[in-house]
């Protein structure tokens, strides 16, 4: 089956979401506001929800969408004033939108499983993007568990003199490439082919990782330069260019129950094994995307160019 119509709708709606953001991180600071869970939202976030999730909607009504963002946070009445700024900032690509469509968008996304599904992060990296720094737009499509088109967008990232600002696209047994988000000239993206300077990436925050753990074992494979810190699915996007040839993201200490959300590795994932690299759990099994909006039965995750990926895997077991 081809995917084109997918995947024209996923970029259109990625492109408008990336805009809006950019717009909102160019205010000298975009605001957080706290989740229940303690980590930071903005406008932004609701925002690039409300409009992916309009485009799907509009595009394909029968396929539920998975989103990080969660309607009801936004809805209450002490969120009133947040509800009409993200009003605001959409209100710049539909003139006539009013809060309670904006409710209904987001809440599209509030899907809990489905065969076929699409799975939404509309600002992956928040902390990234607090600090002006690295994050990305992630939005992907899961057919029976596999993840069959991923686009994601890298508005603060250059590479090969392209950029800031990059989108990724990759269609399962197509390839991926990347382009300018200014630009539409497109090019094919491989993975690192060499075993010279090789380097890993891992997340800024430490808390979302294992960052002795992870140096370790990227020495015990044969990369010995310090690791190149990247906020957000950015860091797929450093392995599927051959810009980084592993990114390592082991359980944290301080958080060892956590699962994975799908959303924050579904468009990567993809991208980086169109370009011919390999992503596994910690203990090589494959990610499994049937289970919800969590890798219930996956930890860690290892994104590699292929060749390092069982050397990294036989280094964890022992
Ligand atoms: N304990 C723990 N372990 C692993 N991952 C966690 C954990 N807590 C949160 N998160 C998720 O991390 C997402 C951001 O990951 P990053 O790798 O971009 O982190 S970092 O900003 O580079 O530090 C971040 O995604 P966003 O919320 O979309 O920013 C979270 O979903
Ligand atoms: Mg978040
Ligand atoms: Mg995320
Ligand atoms: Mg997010």
């Amino acid at each position: 089956m081809s995917y084109e119509r997918e995947k024209i709708i996923a970029i259109e709606a990625v492109l408008a979401a990336t805009q809006l953001c950019e717009q909102v991180r160019q205010q000298i600071s975009p605001a957080a506001i706290e989740k229940k869970d303690k980590s930071p939202v903005t406008i932004a976030d609701y925002g690039s929800q409300a409009l992916i999730c309009r485009a799907l909607a509009e595009a394909f009504p029968q396929d539920p969408v998975i989103a990080e963002e969660e309607a009801a946070a936004l809805g209450s009445a002490e969120m009133k004033l947040q509800l009409q700024q993200v009003t605001d900032s959409i209100r710049q690509v539909i003139p006539t939108v009013v809060p309670a469509e904006v409710l209904n968008w987001i809440g599209h996304g509030s899907a809990q499983s489905g065969d076929r599904y699409w799975t939404l992060d509309p600002i992956d990296g928040t902390k990234g993007f607090l600090r002006q720094d690295q994050y990305a737009v992630a939005l992907a499509l899961v057919e029976a568990g596999e993840i069959k088109v991923g686009v994601l967008s890298c508005p603060a990232l250059s590479l090969n003199g392209l950029g800031p600002g990059l989108l990724f696209t990759a269609v399962r047994g197509e390839g991926a490439t990347m382009r300018s988000l200014e630009n539409e000239a497109s090019q094919p993206i491989q993975v690192a082919q060499g075993t010279q300077n090789l380097r890993f990436v891992e997340s800024v925050e430490s808390g979302h990782g294992n960052q002795s753990q992870q140096s370790a074992i990227a020495q015990t494979v044969g990369i010995t330069a310090p690791s190149l810190r990247m906020d957000s699915q950015a860091k797929y996007a450093a392995v599927a260019t051959g810009e980084a040839a592993l990114y390592l993201r082991l359980p944290s200490p301080k958080t060892p129950d956590y699962r994975e959300k799908i959303w924050d590795h579904a468009a990567g994932v993809i991208v980086v094994e169109e370009a011919g690299g390999k992503v596994t759990d910690m203990y090589g099994q494959k990610l499994d995307f049937t289970q919800g909006a969590k890798l219930v039965h996956n930890q860690g995750v290892i994104v590699s160019n292929g060749r390092l990926h069982d050397q990294v895997i036989a280094a964890l077991a022992t």
